[in-house]
């Protein structure tokens, strides 16, 4: 395999993939020529909406050739184009060999949610000090314990399970991705759990990972979640949260609990606005930028 490396402005970049993928590029990404310096521009989206930009004003656009040949010669055919005429080809490298599943390992190790809780993929011996522990290991859906705001839902569920056992009698994890939350929670006790998603492979990936955790719980699309429970998770996006507010409360039997994640330092205000209406929003943990929306719905 042979990666070929351009460079070309915002304006072409859509133009330059489309034309890398006619010629049978195995793959085409964009990065930010800038990555790693001072320059790098972040540029953040929303899942499942379209990025808010195809690139960067400086884009390093990077095809993948089974072939140097083939990458020669989609180098040589790119420059003819008028839409590269400010363009640069950066160069063709050899892609090494690789053993790419204990790359991909390598990037997953234990993650504490406190001292006795653990997150521990299965190729990893757990922690000695683990009391609880969480076997997951990266798959299909979102939730592997290295995100702040799943972390955070974690650590409450650990912090409120020993002083309010009853708080985890019946929960709602609503955007179970994985199923952590869930899980999490069966692990402190919670009896009677259900785990919903607007992804089918979410719903999937939560039923299998809370059988090899020994976890019971239904999981299913979002109008599985039925009638009021102790606590409602949801680690979700601002957004999303927003529009959710009437029914996520709905879920809330009074003087239960409501944690919710995917929020922001600057989108609190918003969102304490926006559950105004019903329940009164706190600041429960912060971690690098995100926070922790709790409520106690009255009684
Ligand atoms: C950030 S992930 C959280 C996964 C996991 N609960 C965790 O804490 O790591 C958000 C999940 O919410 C799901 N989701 C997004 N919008 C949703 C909606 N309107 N209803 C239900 N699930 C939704 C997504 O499919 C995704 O799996």
């Amino acid at each position: 395999m042979h990666e070929l490396r351009l460079r070309c402005a915002l304006a072409n970049v859509d133009t330059v993939c489309e034309a890398l993928e006619a010629l049978d590029a195995l793959s085409v990404s964009v990065e930010d020529a800038n990555a790693l310096t001072a320059d790098e521009t972040p540029l953040f989206g929303e899942p499942g909406m379209p990025p808010p930009q195809p690139g960067w004003e400086a884009s390093l656009i990077v095809a993948l050739f089974a072939s140097r040949a083939q990458a020669d010669e989609a180098a040589q055919l790119i420059q003819l184009q008028p839409f590269f005429a400010d363009g640069e080809v950066a160069g063709v490298v050899p892609l090494a060999e690789q053993d790419w599943v204990r790359l991909t390992q390598s990037q997953f190790e234990p993650v504490e949610i406190t001292p006795e809780f653990w997150i521990v993929p299965t190729w990893h011996e757990p922690p000695a000090q683990a009391v609880k522990l969480i076997r997951l290991d990266p798959g299909l859906a979102f939730g592997t314990g290295t995100h702040p705001t799943t972390r955070m839902c974690l650590r409450w569920i650990a912090r409120q399970a020993p002083q309010q056992p009853e708080a985890l009698a019946r929960v709602l994890d609503y955007g179970c991705g994985s199923g952590i939350l869930a899980i999490g929670a069966g692990k402190w006790g919670a009896a009677r759990i259900d785990a919903v998603d607007i992804d089918p492979d979410a719903v999937t990936q939560t039923e299998r990972n809370a059988l090899a955790n020994g976890v019971q719980l239904q999981a299913g699309l979002p109008d599985q979640a039925q009638g009021e429970y102790d606590t409602v998770l949801a680690n979700i996006l601002a957004q999303p949260l927003k529009v959710l507010a009437p029914l996520l409360v709905s879920h809330v039997r009074p003087g239960g609990h409501l944690v919710l994640a995917g929020v922001l330092e600057r989108q609190v205000d918003e969102l304490q606005q926006a559950y105004a209406p019903w329940v009164s929003l706190s600041v429960a943990d912060r971690e690098d930028g995100w926070v922790l929306l709790h409520a106690h719905k009255p009684a």
